[in-house]
């Protein structure tokens, strides 16, 4: 289990994280959201012993995470970080980095551990391309394996899809995260992407103003979002008589109190997104069709 106590960690003066405390079980995901500059990567370094904390602990099991000021090299052989910007050898090839650290004592479990791994990324036919000719995504999908061929127990991912398309990213999520609950490799991601956390995440911890702001399962987080920045993370919502209304709570009626002028309807795919003014505040709900500016249509409040 890692098991974070009174974390407190500043760059210089300004404190960047006040008194976290979480833990995560062993296979366990973990996502950690916030705006940017919550602090959300600062927090994945302090994590893998890249800096020494100001105050608090930071444990693996027994072990304790320690920092520079105690480690001549950063970082723990259970532990890995892929970092948002990919620290790779571009004159050799893909599958040249992602064995780089795998030992050549045993050919055979090195080479099906490499394809393995190719496997997970989707990048088999790009084995032997070299490095520095790729896209960023297709490097980010080579610092993916890499940081997963030594087996660690925990992995920390600092937004790890950010450079690959929408085409490939559904299903590499799922292979990457289905790989590391497979393996019982505990996670834990900092992510701007909610598509990152539902389906995946365990546990959710919301970072804002230097603290937790939230910390429980994503499904109980989006069922009860307590503040307009939870729910925002879950997607477009109102604020209604002093309630959280997500856009899909809000279903055009035949008649109701809540009468309201459409704006703009957006299309989103299998629906349309459509924004109307409310009394005076611009509301945001969901319609299978298109409306037309300046159409009156009543609105009801759904469960
Ligand atoms: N090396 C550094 N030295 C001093 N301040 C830093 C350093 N790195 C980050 N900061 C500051 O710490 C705060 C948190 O930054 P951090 O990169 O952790 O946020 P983040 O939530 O990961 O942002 P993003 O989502 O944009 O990546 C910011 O105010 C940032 O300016």
């Amino acid at each position: 289990m890692l098991n974070v106590k009174d974390l407190n960690f500043s760059y210089k003066k300004t404190p960047v994280l006040k008194d976290l405390s979480f833990k995560v079980e062993q296979g366990e995901n973990l996502a950690i959201i916030g705006e940017s500059g919550s602090g959300k990567s600062t927090l994945l370094k302090v994590l893998y012993g890249e800096y020494d904390l100001n105050f608090g602990n930071i444990h693996w099991k027994d072990i304790e995470v320690l920092g520079p000021k105690y480690n001549l090299i950063v970082g723990y052989e259970f532990m890995k970080y892929v970092a948002q910007e990919f620290d790779l050898m571009p004159f050799i090839s893909v599958e040249e980095n992602i064995g780089a650290f795998l030992s050549n004592f045993f050919p055979k479990e090195k080479k099906e551990r490499t394809a393995e791994l190719l496997e997970v990324v989707e990048l088999t036919s790009f084995a032997k391309t070299k490095v520095k000719t790729l896209s960023g995504g297709q490097k980010q999908r080579v610092a993916l394996a890499r940081a997963l061929a030594k087996q660690p127990e925990i992995i920390l991912l600092d937004e790890p899809f950010s450079h690959i398309d929408n085409f490939k990213k559904q299903s590499l999520r799922r292979n990457i995260y289905k790989y590391l609950k497979d393996k019982n490799v505990t996670c834990i991601v900092a992510t701007h992407d909610k598509d990152d956390v539902l389906g995946f995440a365990d546990q959710l911890i919301l970072l804002n103003n230097n603290t937790i702001e939230a910390y429980n399962t994503p499904q109980a987080l989006y069922k009860n979002p307590n503040t307009p920045l939870i729910a925002s993370f879950f997607g477009e919502f109102n604020v209604i008589n002093n309630e959280i209304i997500y856009a899909h709570q809000l279903k055009v009626v035949d008649e109701s109190k809540l009468k309201a002028t459409v704006i703009r309807s957006y299309f989103k795919g299998n629906y349309y997104l459509v924004e109307a003014d409310l009394d005076g505040e611009n509301v945001f709900f969901i319609n299978d069709q298109q409306f037309k500016k300046n159409e009156i249509i009543y609105l009801k409040i759904i469960e």
